[in-house]
């Protein structure tokens, strides 16, 4: 049975302590209030989660699905270069959801949220005919001259990406039976890099050390994220196909699929950006300090709007394919 009463719901998943010392009103009033700080920016962004669009209700348990609502918005906040403060969730609840799978929702949520300190302030209940829809609003803050945005990649820049890429759209394949993997410990790894991506928080504060970086996170795919930086710069992108990291665990299944997931997969939240050349080498090591992988995967070139792919001495153009909804 789903909720049986809103308001009683409410009271369950709200926090008992807030952490957030800024924080005037969360859950109870009209809205939240909360107290911006001078010199800093306020950062907003939402994400949706459909069922049967962004995951599977017998694939994934409800704690997952809450924890990937909330990190996939953390992602777009350290793509900016901030750290998430609060976030807000909207669910559309059908009459398939009980209301303890509900709480255990929200516990994945509070899981990720605890993790980074973040209060949950607000959203709205409601019910719906079919599918189970979730969406979360993140707020953030970065120090004002600290942002990171799509549009200040340069001719001459390293491009680089965080992490390795392509693994969670293998792990999806797992998840819905259409690939086997031998290796036990390479199909969780796999898996879980797709059940519960890590916001790459640190990464993206890490960049505040450089004078300039063009910066997005990889939700539909490294062709698609590479393209919208080579708009919003208006310049031209060279990635050496080589040179995009993976890992074993992806490199152990020698797919004939792998292109397919690395370039065009998504969901890797990973970030992937641009720093002039002469700045790669010390943050480099200022991530490889905090555990973090940077690695270069081409440059950055004068010209129109486009992304070439180089393999085997070939140059090819890398389409703004990927994942999109209305195709
Ligand atoms: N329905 C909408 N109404 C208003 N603005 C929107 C809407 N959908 C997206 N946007 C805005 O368009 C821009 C790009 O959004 P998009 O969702 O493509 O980015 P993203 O969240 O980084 O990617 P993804 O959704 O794949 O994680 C953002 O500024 C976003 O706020
Ligand atoms: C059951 C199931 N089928 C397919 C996918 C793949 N998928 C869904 S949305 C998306 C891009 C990011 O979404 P958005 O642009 O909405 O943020 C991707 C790669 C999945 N996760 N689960
Ligand atoms: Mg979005
Ligand atoms: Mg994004
Ligand atoms: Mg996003």
């Amino acid at each position: 049975m789903t909720i049986e009463d809103e308001f009683h719901f409410i009271d369950k998943i709200r926090q008992s302590k807030n952490r957030q010392p800024e924080l005037i009103e969360g859950i109870g009033d009209d809205a939240a209030l909360y107290r911006a700080k001078s010199d800093y920016l306020e950062i907003v962004c939402a994400d949706t989660m459909t069922e049967g669009v962004h995951f599977l209700k017998d694939a994934s348990s409800p704690k997952d699905i809450g924890y990937k609502a909330v990190a996939v918005n953390i992602s777009d906040v350290a793509a900016m270069g901030g750290v998430p403060k609060y976030y807000l969730v909207t669910i559309a609840v059908p009459k398939t959801w009980s209301e303890e799978e509900l709480v255990e929702l929200y516990a994945g949520m509070d899981e990720i949220a605890s993790t980074y300190k973040m209060d949950l302030i607000g959203g709205d209940t409601v019910s719906t005919s079919d599918k189970l829809v979730i969406t979360v609003t993140v707020i953030g803050e970065v120090q004002q001259g600290k942002q990171r945005l799509r549009k200040d990649a340069r001719p001459g820049d390293a491009v680089f990406v965080t992490g390795t890429i392509g693994d969670s759209a293998a792990g999806l394949q797992i998840l819905l039976g259409n690939l086997s993997v031998h290796e036990e410990n390479d199909s969780a790894f796999l898996v879980n890099r797709h059940k519960r991506p890590v916001p790459q928080v640190k990464a993206g504060q890490l960049m505040s050390s450089a004078e300039r970086i063009s910066l997005n996170d990889i939700s539909d795919g490294l062709a698609s994220e590479l393209n919208e930086l080579c708009e919003a710069s208006c310049v031209k992108m060279v990635i050496e196909k080589d040179r995009v990291p993976l890992s074993d665990s992806l490199r152990s299944l020698h797919s004939e699929q792998l292109d397919e997931w690395i370039l065009y997969g998504g969901e890797d939240f990973e970030l992937v950006g641009t720093v002039p050349p002469a700045a790669f080498d010390s943050l480099q090591k200022k991530c490889s300090e905090e555990g973090i992988s940077l690695t270069r995967i081409g440059h950055v070139e004068a010209g129109s709007s486009e992304v070439l792919l180089l393999h085997n001495g070939k140059k090819t153009k890398l389409e703004k394919s990927g994942y999109n909804h209305f195709k």
